[in-house]
């Protein structure tokens, strides 16, 4: 029974140390990365007993569809990058386990390819970036659309990208023969104004193949009044804010008409210093008044993790680097292990705590080390 820790090993030994830190590591003195693993331990599950759990259902909905499980997929750029299947992979395996997958608008497969490998019984939602050149965001949009993905997630916790410092040790890059797959060319993303100048420079290509330059594309003028009128104004699509943290994002989210939020600081690689992920599940979930979709992602390592972030609020919990870990370790294959692992995980938590669904999984269910057991419970 190999657990995530196990494929973590595995995956690092079948990886460069180029793609082994880009994956694995966070930003700055990585505290927040670290905190997102640590900070699960303070909430301890408590049991109730003798409550005739001998089925024990998992279905949940998302955006109204049927899921199985509410253990997803966390938008991950760069997949081939661990094994040459990449985004295939984890659509296939996604799909079998009939959840949700959320593709990166960074990803090295098309995303017309990797929606290809579903099933009605599987949600495919599109990570987007918003660019200073708005058409290209607009065309990814209608591409997202015509090929069936049932959601956007706009990731609001980027305006610039973490400063990763083993990133710009390494001089990461993506490595060819991989391309960003989304973009029929490599200078698409820039502005009319920096196209010029490259063009007349001569294209330097590996330049803006980095991820600090990439992510350096993001509209950082971006606000709550210009980007969610704009993106109604170009798409029906539900729109999922990725990055929330605090209690008036979640009400300002509300008043602004997104069908959902993730609860994430992107796997620590963003802000450090913030809080752990899971210590702002609650908060959020507050701030959302039960008028839009709550998500979870953040340091989710095993089962006992996803039952606490589902005790705290959480609709659906998505899965960040254990699916890197799983594909560089054995492909389809891998990440296939992976779910199933953390889904028996999640089953026994459910059995031993004596919650037959996922509704019986409350608030009840945990107990906050250092505070006093409120008069409820
Ligand atoms: C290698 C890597 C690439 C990522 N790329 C993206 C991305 O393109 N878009 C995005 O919104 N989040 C991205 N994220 C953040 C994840 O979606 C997610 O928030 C984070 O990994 C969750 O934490 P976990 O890895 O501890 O599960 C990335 C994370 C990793 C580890
Ligand atoms: O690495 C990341 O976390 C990420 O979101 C990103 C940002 C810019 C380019 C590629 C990935």
């Amino acid at each position: 029974m190999p657990v995530v820790g196990d494929y973590e090993r595995l995956a690092q030994s079948h990886l460069s140390r180029a793609a082994w830190d880009y994956y694995a590591t966070g930003s700055n003195d990585m505290e927040s990365l670290r905190d997102n693993l640590r900070a699960f331990r303070k909430y301890l599950l408590r049991p109730r007993i003798l409550k005739g759990i001998s089925r024990i259902s998992t279905e949940t909905h998302l955006l109204g569809y049927r899921a199985q499980s509410p253990l997803c997929i966390s938008p991950s750029a760069m997949q081939r990058m661990a094994h040459p299947d990449g985004e295939l992979a984890t659509s296939r395996a996604m799909a079998q386990f009939h959840s949700c997958m959320v593709l990166s608008t960074y990803s090295t497969t098309a995303l017309e390819e990797v929606i290809d490998q579903g099933n009605p019984h599987s949600s495919y939602w599109f990570q987007l970036y918003l660019y200073q050149n708005r058409p290209v965001s607009a065309e990814l949009i209608r591409r997202a659309e015509v090929a069936g993905y049932r959601a956007l997630v706009l990731t609001v916790d980027t305006p610039m990208v973490g400063r990763r410092l083993a990133d710009a040790r390494n001089h990461f890059k993506l490595p060819p023969p991989w391309r960003l797959a989304n973009f029929p060319d490599d200078f698409q993303i820039l502005t009319a104004s920096e196209r010029a100048a490259r063009e007349a420079n001569g294209p330097q290509l590996a330049d803006h193949l980095s991820n600090e330059s990439l992510g350096n594309r993001s509209d950082t003028s971006l606000t709550w009044q210009s980007c969610l009128p704009w993106l109604r104004s170009v798409t029906r699509l539900p729109i999922i804010l990725k990055g929330v943290l605090t209690r008036a994002d979640a009400a300002l989210a509300v008043q602004h008409g997104c069908a959902g939020v993730i609860v994430s600081n992107h796997g620590g690689r963003q802000l450090d210093g913030v809080q752990a992920s899971i210590d702002a599940l609650a908060e959020v979930v507050k701030g959302a008044q039960g008028q839009l979709e709550v998500y979870f992602d953040g340091g989710v390592r095993c089962g006992a993790d996803v039952f606490r972030a589902l005790a705290l609020g959480a609709r659906a919990v998505f899965i960040g680097r254990p699916v890197l870990w799983g594909l560089a370790a054995n492909g389809q294959k891998g990440v296939e292990a992976i779910l199933h692992e953390l889904q028996s995980e999640l089953e026994d938590a459910m059995r031993l705590t004596g919650c037959a669904t996922l509704t019986d999984i409350q608030a009840q269910c945990l107990y906050r080390t250092g505070y006093p057991i409120p008069s409820q419970l």
